[in-house]
């Protein structure tokens, strides 16, 4: 489904990812940890095209990031961040203007109805809470209907019970062949979800089975905090 082969980017003269290679499957949940500042957001974002990579070739399914731009754009959906959604909208505009654009098969009444927005559906997003805005910018990702999702943060502001619903609607997801790229810098975040995880350290990937390898061990290994801090 998705392919990134040597993909590089510097910010001015710091270098953030270094000859990076990893590929998605069609119904695969990957997550990307590491900690702050690490370059998650930026993989993300080079990954789309946002950012253009010093080096490297990004394609899904077939399709080349830069030279098959169009084509490409139409099989991933990325919104960055839920506090960037268009605030005077309400959710039942928002899903309907994605559905538009992107062309998805389910109905902006089955989104709100699946993800149990029927309250505010007609409230602009200007006034909700970070966790109201997580279920639309997930009612945005599901109406879409796009092949690659690529989320930052999907459980970030979530209570429990949104959290197991979430999870719910990732695994349907994964069930239609729909490939999802999650990030988190907290790893319990991806672990109930992610049959493989990536972490970014230095630069450069690695990437585990979540039923392979103790993950937590492996993040400790990787980012823990030193013993002696002073
Ligand atoms: N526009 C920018 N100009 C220069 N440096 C930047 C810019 N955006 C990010 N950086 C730097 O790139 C590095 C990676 O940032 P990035 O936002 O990708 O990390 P992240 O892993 O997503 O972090 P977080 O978990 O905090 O969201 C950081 O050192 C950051 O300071």
């Amino acid at each position: 489904m998705l392919t990134v082969k040597g993909l590089s980017f510097d910010y001015g003269r710091q270098s953030i990812l270094k000859d990076i290679d990893l590929s998605i499957d069609a119904g695969e949940i990957v997550g990307l940890v590491a900690p702050n500042g690490t370059g998650k957001s930026t993989l993300l974002r080079n990954i789309t095209g946002l950012l253009r990579p010093k080096r490297g070739q990004v394609t899904l399914l077939g399709n080349d990031s830069q030279s098959q731009r169009q084509v490409f754009l139409k099989h991933l959906f990325f919104l960055e961040d839920s506090q960037r959604l268009y605030e005077v909208l309400t959710p039942v505009e928002l899903l309907s203007y994605v559905k538009a654009m992107w062309g998805g098969e389910l109905s902006v009444d089955q989104v709100l109805k699946a993800l149990r927005m029927e309250r505010y559906h007609n409230k602009r997003i200007s006034t909700f809470s970070l966790g109201m805005r997580q279920h639309v910018l997930l009612g945005a990702y599901l109406i879409s209907g796009a092949d690659l999702l690529l989320f930052d943060e999907p459980l970030n502001g979530l209570d429990p019970t949104s959290i197991e619903l979430f999870t719910h609607i990732f695994s349907r997801l994964r069930d239609q062949g729909k490939s999802i790229l999650m990030s988190s810098h907290q790893l319990g975040n991806v672990t109930t979800m992610a049959e493989r995880v990536i972490f970014l350290k230095d630069g450069q990937v690695t990437s585990y089975q979540t039923a392979a390898i103790d993950l937590q061990a492996k993040y400790d290994e990787l980012f823990g905090v030193p013993e002696e801090l002073f």
